[in-house]
């Protein structure tokens, strides 16, 4: 019988940095994709895994065509592309939150229709409906502070994690909408092919995650 090779999607760029840590603790040698220059896909030696780096909409992508039997993404990304793959583990790093926010001089209950700002715009939309009220969405991807600071919206939906990108273009928070964290994900057909695999990295992974409690105490 021919051994299993699990395909791992995993985000590039601040996920790969915050994971590949993880990973490394969790017995995965990481030494090719920590030395990678512009390779994409590296097939791990020693060990059963070939890790594909892709952007976070791209991983869910990868996921729900049977393209990739696990993904590592943030749940900003999940959440927004309406993954309905399986979550098997908060890997608890990727920690930030989905904010409101705007200039000083934004009126949140102010009775004019408002125009928000964002990367997120069904998350976006969820939280206004929620309020019961109607928005103009504008779909921006990236350096999303810009648009209330440009007059292209009144206020925007992004994410925050220590708050210097809004203290720095003196934004200031108005609500706070959900949190988010880096989740290890699976494809439903790829559990049921390679259960035991799964599950062997996915509790070697859930070993070196440190929950708050924890990590307050390391601090
Ligand atoms: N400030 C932040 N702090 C912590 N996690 C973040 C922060 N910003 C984003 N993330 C998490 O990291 C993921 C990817 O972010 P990253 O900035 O690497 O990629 P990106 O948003 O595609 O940006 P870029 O296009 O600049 O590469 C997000 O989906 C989210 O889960
Ligand atoms: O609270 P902070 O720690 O300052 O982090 C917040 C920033 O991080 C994210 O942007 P990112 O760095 O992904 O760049 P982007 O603007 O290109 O999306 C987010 O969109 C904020 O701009």
């Amino acid at each position: 019988m021919s051994e299993t090779r699990l395909k791992i999607a995993l985000t590039k760029g601040r996920v790969e940095q915050q994971v590949l840590p993880l990973l490394e603790q969790a017995g995965v040698d990481c030494d090719l994709i920590r030395h990678k220059e512009r390779r994409l896909i590296f097939e791990a030696p020693t060990q059963p895994y070939e890790f594909i780096l892709a952007k976070g909409p791209d991983v869910t992508t990868f996921l729900e065509r049977g393209a990739a039997d696990i993904g590592i993404v943030g749940s900003d990304i999940l959440v927004e592309h309406r993954s309905t793959q399986y979550e098997l583990l908060d890997l608890g790093v990727g920690k930030c939150q989905f904010i409101l926010a705007s200039t000083a001089d934004f009126d949140p209950a102010a009775p004019k229709r408002k125009i928000i700002g964002t990367k997120y715009p069904l998350i976006t939309k969820r939280y206004f409906d929620r309020l019961g009220q109607d928005v103009e969405i504008i779909k921006i991807e990236g350096s999303v502070e810009l648009a209330p600071l440009t007059g292209l919206a009144d206020a925007i939906v992004d994410i925050t994690e220590t708050g210097t990108t809004l203290r720095e273009n003196q934004l200031q928070i108005y609500d706070y909408l959900q949190p988010v964290s880096t989740r290890l994900v699976v494809n439903r057909l790829a559990l049921k092919q390679h259960q035991s695999a799964i599950y062997e990295l996915v509790d070697r992974l859930a070993a070196v995650v440190q929950t708050d409690a924890e990590k307050e105490i390391m601090q």
